[in-house]
C-alpha cells in the first residue's frame, strides 16, 4: 500500500472508534505550541557576557551554537521548516536586539529592542510569548532578585518586570495574538535557611508591584512558574508550587505555570492539569523531560508527554491551556533538538486527538474497568503513524526520518562554519 492507501485504511479503523481523522488533522493544525528560542544558544542570550545562572544548566558543547540574533533566527527558521503545526515564538528578555551600538539594561528595555523579533514573528505568522530574565545578570545579588532583602535589588528587578509587561503588550498588539508573560525566578538557598517566609512575602509584593504596571488582560497573560529546587539552591526556592498556585488563585488574571521538570520525580503534571482546571479558567505549561532532576532534556514521545497532551485534549481545554516547550540540550545538534522536541509534542497531541475520550469515560462511569483497560491498551497499536504521515504531508514536512538529512546538510553548510 502507498501512503494514501495506508491513511485511508487508518481512517477506517479510527472511524470504528468514532474518530474522524480528517477533522483531527484540521484541528491539530490550529493548536499553537510555543517554541523557545533558548534551545538555539544554550540560554545564553545576547545582552550579557556572563555565565548562565539561576540554577539551570545547558550541558554539552556541541559545535555550532547560535551567537547572534541573525544566527538564532536562521536556525529557528531551519528547525521550524521541519516541524508540522502552528508555532508561537517564545522569547526571553535577554534576547533583546540592540542596534547601532545602543545598549539598555534589563530595567530599561523597551519594545524597540524587540522589533527584529516582531518582524521575524510576522514573517512566520506567529504570536510571541515572553519571559522576564531574572538570571544571568550582575544585579542578581547573592542569587536573589525579587525576593532580595536589599530594596535596591528588588526595585531593579521590579522595573525589569514592568518593562516586560510593556513589551508583552507590544507583542500582542503587533501580532494580534495574546502574549503569555511568564515570571520565573531562581531565588533560593543552597542550604537550610533561617527564614522561608520573608523571601516569599517579598516575592508576593514584588510580583504585585510588577502587575501594577497598566496592561490589557486580554493582551497580556501573566503567569507564575513554580520550581522545587535548582542547582545551588537545593534546600529552598522561594517560588514553590504552593506559592505559585496560591498567588495565581488569589490574584485575578494570573495563571499558574507548571513545568513538568519542577516537581519530585514521582509527581506527574498530567494529573495536576485536571485538578487545576477545576479552579482556574486558564493555566500554562512548560513541557520538558526531566531525567533524575530538572535536566531539561529534549521532549520525547514518551508516556508523560502523551498523558499531558491527553489531559489537555480530553478535558476540552485546548483553549484554556497555554502550551510551551522548555528544554535546552547542548550535547546534540540544536536544530535536531528543537525539531525532535516539537515533533514529539505534535505526536502526543495527535495521539490524544485520536483517542475516543467520551467512549472511554463512559466505560469508567459504568465501572466497566476491565473493558476500559483492554480498550486503552488495544488503541495503543492503532495506526497513529499513518495519520501522522498524512498530517505531515498536509503540513509540507517529512513524516519520517528523512528530515534529518536536511539537518545534516545545514550542519555541514552553516553550523560547522561557526568557529
Ligand atoms: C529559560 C526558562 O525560563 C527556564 O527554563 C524556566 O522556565 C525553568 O523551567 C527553570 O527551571
Ligand atoms: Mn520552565
Amino acid at each position: 500500500m502507498n501512503q494514501t492507501e495506508r491513511y485511508e485504511s487508518a481512517k477506517e479503523l479510527y472511524r470504528g472508534l468514532g474518530i474522524d481523522t480528517d477533522q483531527v488533522i484540521r484541528r491539530l493544525k490550529e493548536i499553537p505550541v510555543s517554541l523557545h528560542c533558548w534551545q538555539g544558544d544554550d540560554v545564553k542570550g545576547f545582552d550579557q557576557d556572563g555565565p548562565l545562572t539561576g540554577g539551570i544548566q545547558a550541558t554539552g558543547n556541541y559545535p555550532g551554537r547560535a551567537r547572534t540574533p541573525e544566527e538564532l533566527m536562521e536556525d529557528m527558521e531551519m528547525a521550524m521548516s521541519l516541524m508540522p503545526g502552528k508555532k508561537k515564538l517564545n522569547l526571553h528578555a535577554s534576547y533583546a536586539v540592540f542596534e547601532n551600538g545602543e545598549y539598555a539594561d534589563r530595567d530599561q528595555l523597551e519594545p524597540k529592542h524587540f522589533a527584529k523579533w516582531v518582524e521575524f514573528a510576522k514573517k512566520h505568522h506567529m504570536g510571541i510569548d515572553f519571559n522576564p530574565t531574572f538570571f544571568s545578570h550582575a544585579k542578581v545579588k547573592d542569587g536573589l532578585t525579587l525576593t532580595s532583602p536589599d530594596k535596591e535589588t528588588r526595585e531593579f528587578w521590579i522595573r525589569h518586570g514592568k518593562a516586560c509587561i510593556r513589551i508583552s503588550e507590544y507583542f500582542a498588539k503587533e501580532t494580534g495574538i495574546p502574549c503569555v508573560m511568564n515570571i520565573w525566578i531562581g531565588d533560593g538557598f543552597k542550604d537550610v535557611p533561617a527564614d522561608r517566609l520573608g523571601p516569599r512575602l517579598r516575592y508576593r509584593e514584588s510580583i504585585e508591584a510588577i502587575l501594577a504596571e497598566p496592561y490589557d488582560p486580554k493582551l497580556v497573560k501573566p503567569c507564575v512558574e513554580s520550581k522545587v529546587f535548582g542547582i545551588g539552591v537545593e534546600s529552598y526556592t522561594a517560588g514553590s508550587a504552593e506559592f505559585a498556585l496560591s498567588f495565581a488563585a488569589t490574584h485575578q488574571g494570573v495563571l499558574p505555570l507548571m513545568d513538568n521538570g519542577h516537581y519530585h520525580p514521582t509527581e506527574m503534571v498530567s494529573d495536576k492539569i485536571p485538578a487545576l482546571l477545576c479552579f482556574f479558567p486558564e493555566i500554562a505549561l512548560h513541557v520538558t523531560r526531566p531525567v533524575r532532576w530538572d535536566s531539561d532534556h529534549v521532549v520525547l514521545f514518551d508516556d508523560e508527554t502523551r498523558e499531558i497532551a491527553k489531559e489537555i485534549v480530553r478535558n476540552n481545554a485546548l483553549n484554556r491551556v497555554y502550551i510551551a516547550l522548555d528544554y535546552f540540550d547542548a550535547s546534540i545538534n540544536r536544530i535536531s533538538a528543537w525539531t525532535v522536541g516539537f515533533r514529539s509534542f505534535q505526536k502526543a497531541l495527535l495521539s490524544a486527538l485520536l483517542t475516543p475520550a467520551e467512549l472511554l469515560k463512559g466505560l469508567q462511569d459504568e465501572n466497566r474497568m476491565s473493558e476500559l483497560m483492554m480498550l486503552q491498551e488495544e488503541i495503543k497499536l492503532y495506526p497513529l503513524g499513518d495519520v501522522w504521515n498524512e498530517y505531515c504531508r498536509q503540513c509540507g514536512v517529512e513524516g519520517g526520518q528523512g528530515w534529518f538529512e536536511k539537518v545534516k546538510a545545514y550542519e555541514q553548510d552553516v553550523l560547522s562554519k561557526r568557529k
